[in-house]
């Protein structure tokens, strides 16, 4: 009885499936834009993979640049909604820079009565985000940046005296270097001290199972996905989302716990939460006035030019920000979220691909110990590490953590010296994992090669985005950058690494979809350097 329900249901689906979509095939033709032919039984094929996660994202990413080979631009027709995908680096750089206003915002939805947390600066839209990005544009200063270094090194220090008390063992990095962005970001969010890497001997932490839990895709979450992303408005209607319910009244509960027990105690710390809450409390003398930021912004607008640089708070909507404790929630969240799981997957690839290339490695240890010869490991130290900064780069160039990016067009965009329209409504890709991969862009795009660096202004526009590019670039970067430098060398200080056998090689990239991992993770055996 069961299977005969299931296989019905399976048969009214697909038929639904096939009628919906055959409809649409047409839908790019008439509109007269480019677009990449597709059939049903194409469709077909991606829904099957799509429901049986058959493929990496990066895989699937690669799927769509080339089914508009040759085109600069192109309409997909997708499983449940059109799209348009970008491949040429100067349309790249109009829509993220010159023609910004067009396309500030990001699809995603956000619905602050059902899910308050979604109410943060990546999913904002319109002039609420300009009002926020504005006020939290100054998060990531040099100053600040210099004055959270001592945190780093803190848990940089936890994760290599974690490794020098496993002698001869080998580790997974991707989990060691969860920890170690865990650690720096509870601290730096919320001055809270983590020590994540305890919890890999088991010790209990409600804290790092909360944020494994926002990445982790079970069944229930995968299906709650699909609803999401086949049955939008339906989903909305019963309030479905996807971080489960748990998981947001814990963040939530412990903002609002620690924001009251600062309040009550009068207590103030260096971190980002009590930036917001000062924020707030500015926002309650002066109505939210975003003019307010100008001033913190003035002091740092010659060395911090680019966290400032085209945001455009000359719109009505966008002068008044009144920040609220569902904000100081919503966007400390995000910050852990967003931020944990993009630099644990960088440092994973980065510790790959130096394992992988012996004299890289040695390169970068030979800077490293002439650098720190005759001083500390400091800020500037870190910044004078000019082959460590190809590194890093060359990594985010074949590994995007983001494979991805995506825009929603706000009003009618004709592209430059084309007939051709992009509508108020469309939902525009960027395909970045594959521009960083093509030949045209990098040459010998599967060598991992830190002197493409060398001179990273002679890097084509547009051809480069691990960060996004534009006023919507990652707010995060440089502290992102320098989180991943600063374990890098604290690691190749003491160690040398090696892949170790354990690792399944060639590596296969998992199939979740959201995140971007190796099958069976990447062990490394670290040998102490004399
Ligand atoms: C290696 C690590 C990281 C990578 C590769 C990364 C990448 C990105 C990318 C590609 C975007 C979208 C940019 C665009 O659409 O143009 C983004 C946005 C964002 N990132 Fe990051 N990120 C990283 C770390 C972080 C960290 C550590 C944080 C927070 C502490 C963070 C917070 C954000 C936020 C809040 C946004 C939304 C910005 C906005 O819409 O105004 N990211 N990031």
């Amino acid at each position: 009885m069961y299977i005969f329900v299931t296989a019905f249901l399976g048969a009214v689906i697909l038929l639904l499936f096939y009628l919906k979509t055959s409809q649409k095939l047409n839908y790019f033709q008439e509109r007269n834009f480019p677009y990449a032919k597709t059939s049903v039984h194409e469709l077909l094929r991606k829904m099957v993979e799509f429901v049986l996660r058959l493929k990496s994202i990066d895989a699937v990413v690669q799927d769509i640049y080339d089914s508009g080979a040759g085109m600069k631009y192109f309409g997909q027709i997708g499983l449940h909604k059109n799209e348009i995908v970008i491949r040429d680096p100067d349309i790249i750089y109009n829509i993220m820079i010159k023609d910004f206003s067009y396309f500030m915002d990001r699809p995603f939805p956000v619905d602050e009565k059902n899910d308050p947390l979604s109410a943060h600066l990546f999913s904002l839209k319109g002039d609420r985000w300009r009002g926020l990005r504005y006020k939290l544009a100054p998060t990531f200063t040099t100053g600040k940046l210099r004055s959270m270094f001592k945190q780093l090194t803190e848990s940089s220090d936890s994760i290599t005296n974690y490794i020098s008390s496993k002698p001869n063992t080998c580790l997974e990095v991707k989990q060691l270097s969860y920890c170690y962005i865990l650690d720096v970001i509870a601290s730096v969010a919320f001055g809270m001290k983590v020590e994540a890497h305890k919890y890999l001997d088991g010790e209990k932490s409600e804290f790092v199972e909360m944020s494994l839990r926002f990445f982790r895709m079970n069944n229930m979450r995968y299906f709650k996905f699909f609803m999401i992303t086949f049955f939008k408005s339906f989903s909305k209607f019963i309030g479905l989302t996807l971080t489960e319910d748990d998981v947001k009244a814990f963040f939530f509960d412990l903002v609002k716990n620690i924001i009251k027990y600062r309040e009550e105690t009068g207590t103030k710390s260096n971190d980002f939460l009590q930036l917001l809450i000062n924020m707030k409390e500015q926002d309650e003398e002066n109505g939210g006035r975003v003019e307010e930021a100008r001033k913190e912004m003035m002091k740092h607008e010659e060395e911090d030019k680019e966290l400032f640089e085209n945001l455009d708070t000359s719109k009505k909507g966008a002068q008044h920000f009144k920040i609220t404790d569902t904000h100081l929630a919503a966007n400390t969240f995000v910050f852990i979220s967003g931020g944990s799981e993009s630099t644990s997957t960088a440092l994973t690839f980065a510790l790959l691909e130096i394992a992988c290339n012996p004299p890289v490695q040695q390169r970068m240890q030979e800077e490293i110990d002439s650098v720190l010869m005759d001083q500390e490991l400091s800020f500037s130290a870190v910044n004078s590490m000019t082959y460590l900064n190809q590194v890093v780069l060359e990594v985010f160039r074949k590994h995007p953590p983001i494979a991805l990016l995506n825009r929603l067009c706000v009003q009618d965009y004709k592209i430059p010296d084309t007939d051709h329209v992009i509508r108020k409504g469309d939902e525009i890709i960027l395909p970045v994992s594959s521009i960083h991969n093509d030949p045209e862009n990098f040459p010998n795009p599967e060598v991992f090669d830190p002197d493409r660096f060398l001179y990273p202004d002679s890097i084509r526009k547009g051809t480069y985005l691990p960060f996004g590019m534009g006023p919507r670039f990652c707010i995060a970067m440089r502290f992102a950058i320098l989180s991943v430098k600063v374990l890098l060398v604290k690691i190749f200080m003491a160690y040398s690494i090696k892949i170790s056998p354990k690792t399944i090689m060639p590596i296969k990239m998992k199939t979740e979809f959201f995140t971007k991992g190796i099958q069976g993770g990447l062990w490394i055996d670290f040998e102490a350097r004399n």
